[in-house]
């Protein structure tokens, strides 16, 4: 069986990633999002992820139970190591990943594709505002951070999220049909 795709979503805070990556998930049930482990607190209106403390999440990285994993807003995140396992057995998965952690995800998947969101900066500030997750300057904090550009050389296409969210995931969805052929 060929190896399956590892299909990184990433873009700014509050571009809306998951709120696409629920959508293609809804409409392409073949590709499954990855469900992250993260030093946050559960959120039950928010990401589903899977809770950790810094102490258990350092040991986990410490065994190996992470195939990517990386730092950012002051928390630590993982992608647990058999979803690569999955994408190396032929499945396509949908993971939630930071800019700065692609050129790893390049290296460990044998073939990633890059869904870049992006909006205008006062889109992601009334958004951010809306979610209500974050204080105001943790919400400044993730603003600031916003512009970051991606690593060349990757296999990229880019979805601007600034109109109904449904036509946004109808884009994601033609952008990633080579995946899903
Ligand atoms: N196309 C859209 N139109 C309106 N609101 C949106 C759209 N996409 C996302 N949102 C809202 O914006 C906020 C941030 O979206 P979220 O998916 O959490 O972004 P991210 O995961 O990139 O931080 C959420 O409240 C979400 O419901
Ligand atoms: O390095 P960057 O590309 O700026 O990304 C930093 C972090 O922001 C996102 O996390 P999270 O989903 O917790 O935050 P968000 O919902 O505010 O984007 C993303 O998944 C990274 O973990």
């Amino acid at each position: 069986m060929s190896d399956g795709w590892l299909i990184a979503v990433v873009g700014p805070s509050g571009v809306g990633k998951d709120s696409v990556m629920a959508g293609i998930a809804t409409r392409a049930p073949g590709i499954r999002p990855v469900r992250r482990v993260i030093t946050r607190a559960p959120d039950p209106d928010g990401e589903d992820h899977e809770p950790m403390t810094p102490d258990a999440f350092s040991e986990s990285v410490a065994r190996g139970a992470f195939c990517l994993h990386w730092d950012a807003h002051g928390l630590s995140y993982g992608i647990p190591a058999p979803v690569l396992a999955d994408v190396r057995g032929g499945a396509n998965r949908l993971a939630n990943l930071s800019r700065g952690v692609l050129r790893q995800a390049a290296k460990v998947f044998p073939r990633l594709l890059v869904l870049h969101i992006t909006a205008a900066p006062e889109v992601l500030a009334a958004r951010l505002a809306g979610r209500g997750r974050e204080s105001a300057d943790e919400i400044a904090g993730r603003l600031a951070q916003a512009p970051r550009p991606l690593p060349p050389g990757l296999n990229v296409v880019t979805i601007v999220n600034d109109g109904p969210l449904d036509d946004t995931v109808t884009r994601a969805l033609a952008a990633i049909q080579p995946v899903r052929a």
